[in-house]
């Protein structure tokens, strides 16, 4: 509910436009917990029924949003006087894909439902069996029976994920990640060039250039782009002694006739299939191998530890901070553990329905170190909803789509510390000495790190598309040009446009921007070494544990609260203090600092970055 500080200036149409807000804050929570609901059901559920219920669902909502938008422009809300109606009847003023005609709504909606299913029901052959199942059904062998396909039931989680993980053949590894995308990527792309099409459209309807622009719309900047190049020469240092360093150790292990000491990292063979973050190949290639692991997955196992206790564990960092508990519809209606008896959309995800009551979140949980950290990731998105409730609906939003990203990280980066996993028993005993510190800031930048050009390259390929620099016909071709150049990784097999790469990672079929990641990840130290603060740390950032810091959680608190209400800008002051109002990367690179200058070291003679003359296969 819009409480009395949006009352009106002097100016009557202003009133009046106060009174329209608090009758369409109520209408729009009402309606957008409709949305939500079938959009959960159909998640949760993937049937033809549901999908059809969602389709239907999607066109009334749009319904309503046009009939908001009508009323919210026929005010002169630019002259308006109170700051915050204006910021309101501005974020009304986007309409966003609703302004589409209904039928060309009916097909976007039509066809993003469809690639998500595609996407998230995929399947693929063990390796064992060798048949790669594609459109054309080109079996390596033909009189295999139908019978191989019933066996091909390998999903992307949990089986996919183990694999990439566990696996170090690398002829199977090459195999996985080619028959994935085979059967992901590969299936949508004619629907994802129409996709692009009609959410162009639909843009040009809301004043923009195309979907691009209206999505970098959310960070209120006229310099985000220089800033995220700025950031960008800021981090290559850091990522190229990591590249540099992996790369050495994964030659060792696969032998210089695989990988080039100055030339790209196969990408399947960095234990992620998108080679995102490199944890996975933490095992063999740790700075001082033989002392303790800091995967405490065994330990998870070893505990008989649930999805359920995961979550507790989660949420009792949150309330040790003084922070919100989660409300009894989430533990009554989340679905914390992948369904036996249907398919359903394993990307976890959290959600916010709109009536201050109902919250959940949706993962297939598995019983690993990683997938601790992403229930910490979903549960600061659901703190997050918990703490800025009381906004009006058009607030009810993060200060930015990176702050609602950071949230949980923030938080993980306490919980991954030894001393701290030591205190929750996952870690028995903890190397404390300068070897046992640079293996720990390694297993971190392993996720973290090597995340940045994955997390910044995403959007840099959609935003080319969307703005047509990019053609159509080249869209794998330029997918690959940008893992090369920001990543410094190469594909397996050979890769042309009968492919469709960027299709294979969840995010593009899902249609969520992604640049919001990489923001998060310089953010989130940001945050972290303004909690440590607030909580009395003193030592190094990267052992900063702000468990149980009520100082800490009450500054915290005091930002989330905001949700959208405010600039970013302003919500980052509040956070460091009054001491940026900016991204900044000198947190991120104070916290690897000890990590930086070892692997300098270690790198002196040897060549750091990567040449190739063709990004569509390894050299
Ligand atoms: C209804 C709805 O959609 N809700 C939104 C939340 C909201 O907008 O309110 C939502 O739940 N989005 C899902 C998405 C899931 C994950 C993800 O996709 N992560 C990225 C990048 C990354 C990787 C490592 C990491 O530590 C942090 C991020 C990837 O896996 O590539 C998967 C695991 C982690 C987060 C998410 O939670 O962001
Ligand atoms: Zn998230």
């Amino acid at each position: 509910d819009i409480s009395a500080k949006y009352v009106s200036g002097d100016n009557p149409d202003e009133a009046e436009g106060f009174e329209f807000l608090q009758t369409y804050d109520k209408r729009a929570s009402q309606e957008c917990y409709l949305s939500v609901l079938s959009n959960w059901a159909y998640a949760t559920n993937l049937t033809e029924e549901n999908k059809q219920n969602l389709l239907e669902r999607s066109l009334v909502y749009a319904e309503f949003q046009k009939e908001a938008w009508k009323n919210a422009t026929s005010f002169a809300w630019k002259q308006f006087k109170n700051p915050s109606t204006r910021r309101l009847f501005k974020f009304l003023s986007i309409l966003g894909t609703a302004a589409l005609p209904t039928e060309k709504l009916k097909e976007l909606n039509e066809i993003s439902a469809s690639m998500e299913d595609t996407y998230s029901t995929s399947k693929i052959c063990p390796y064992s069996l060798q048949v790669v199942i594609t459109d054309e059904s080109e079996n390596l062998d033909d009189d295999k029976s139908s019978s191989e396909e019933e066996n091909c039931t390998l999903s992307l989680e949990p089986d996919i994920t183990r694999i990439l993980k566990k696996s170090q053949n690398y002829d199977e590894l090459a195999y996985v990640w080619k028959a994935w995308r085979d059967s992901s990527g590969k299936k949508i792309r004619k629907r994802y060039e129409r996709f692009v099409e009609l959410s162009n459209d639909a843009a040009r309807l809301n004043g923009f250039a195309d979907m691009g622009e209206m999505w970098r719309e959310s960070y209120e900047s006229d310099t985000f782009l220089e800033d995220l190049e700025n950031l960008w020469k800021q981090l290559l240092p850091l990522y190229e002694n990591l590249h540099a360093y992996v790369r050495r150790k994964l030659i060792s292990k696969y032998g210089n006739d695989k990988i080039r000491p100055d030339g790209p990292i196969p990408a399947h063979l960095l234990g992620n299939m998108w080679a995102q973050d490199w944890a996975g190949v933490q095992e063999f290639t740790e700075p001082y191998p033989g002392k303790p692991s800091l995967d405490v997955t065994p330990q998870m196992v070893e505990q008989n530890m649930t999805a359920l206790d995961m979550f507790n564990i989660s949420e009792e960092f949150f309330s040790s901070l003084g922070l919100k508990e989660m409300p009894p519809p989430f533990w009554e209606h989340s679905v914390i553990e992948k369904p036996t008896d249907r398919e359903i959309v394993c990307h976890a995800s959290a959600w916010d329905f709109c009536n201050g009551k109902d919250y959940r979140i949706k993962q297939c949980t598995d019983i690993t170190m990683q997938d601790l950290i992403t229930v910490h990731h979903e549960m600061g998105h659901i703190e997050y909803y918990l703490q800025y409730a009381d906004q009006p609906s058009l607030f009810r939003e993060g200060a930015n789509p990176g702050f609602h990203e950071a949230v949980g990280d923030v938080l993980a980066l306490s919980v991954s510390t030894p001393k701290h996993l030591k205190a929750i028993s996952l870690l028995n005993e903890i190397a404390d000495d300068p070897e046992g510190d640079i293996n720990y800031l390694y297993s971190i930048a392993l996720d973290k790190i090597s995340f940045l050009p994955f997390g910044y390259l995403m959007d840099l390929w959609r935003w080319g598309i969307f703005s047509g620099n990019t053609s159509v016909e080249e869209m794998n071709t330029k997918w690959w040009e940008l893992r090369l150049k920001y990543q410094g990784v190469c594909p397996p097999v050979k890769r042309t446009e009968e492919d469709f790469d960027p299709g294979a990672k969840y995010h593009i079929p899902g249609n969520t921007p992604y640049i919001r990641y990489f923001v998060s990840f310089v953010i989130q130290f940001q945050f972290h070494k303004a909690l440590c603060e607030a909580a009395g740390h003193e030592g190094p950032l990267y052992k900063c544990d702000i468990y149980q810091s009520k100082e800490a959680g009450k500054l915290l608190s005091q930002v989330l609260q905001l949700g959208s209400s405010k600039p970013w800008t302003e919500a980052m002051k509040i956070m460091t203090g009054g001491k940026t109002n900016k991204m900044d990367a000198a947190p991120i690179i104070e916290y690897f600092d000890p990590l930086i200058q070892w692997l300098k070291e270690q790198n002196k003679n040897y060549t750091l970055g990567w040449t190739s003359n063709d990004p569509t296969i390894c050299p």
